[in-house]
């Protein structure tokens, strides 16, 4: 599955204690984050996380390009919802393309648990099948 992880400055360390706590699980998925927050996990865990543009700088769009190809499974996004962020509107962009195209999202740490527990016992399975079949609808590639 590809997950990408995302978290505000005043949630960064949030999502660090997360990953490292999941590590075992996250290991076998294909990780991708915003700049600061990749760097920050991959520092503190080791993961190999690939890494786009820091959010303010069009991250998460970047992201949001993934979910609209449907190249992303699952979105763990800890928002700080008490703090102005500079880049609002990509930020709402980023939620509502999840809901478009019904992507498990996250944003805070009870429901990533919930997720991740989700992605231990195979549950998102129905992401690859959901997947494929739009991929046979689109037809062959010109
Ligand atoms: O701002 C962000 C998400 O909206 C996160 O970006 P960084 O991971 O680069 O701090």
């Amino acid at each position: 599955m590809k997950i990408a992880l995302i978290a505000h400055d005043k949630k960064k360390q949030d999502l660090v204690q997360f990953t490292l706590a999941y590590k075992p699980i996250l290991q076998d998925h294909q990780l991708f984050a915003t700049g600061t927050t990749g760097k920050r996990i991959m520092e503190a865990t080791g993961l190999d996380v690939h890494r786009f543009q820091s959010g303010p700088l069009g991250g998460d769009q970047q992201i949001g390009a993934m979910i609209a190809n449907d190249d992303m499974d699952v979105v763990i996004f800890f928002r700080d919802p008490l703090t102005a962020q500079p880049h609002e509107p990509d930020i709402s962009a980023l939620i509502r393309l999840s809901d478009v195209y019904e992507i498990p999202l996250a944003t805070n740490m009870a429901t990533a648990e919930l997720i991740i527990h989700a992605l231990e016992r195979n549950e998102l399975e129905w992401r690859s099948v959901i997947r494929e079949r739009r991929n046979l609808d689109k037809g062959p590639s010109l």
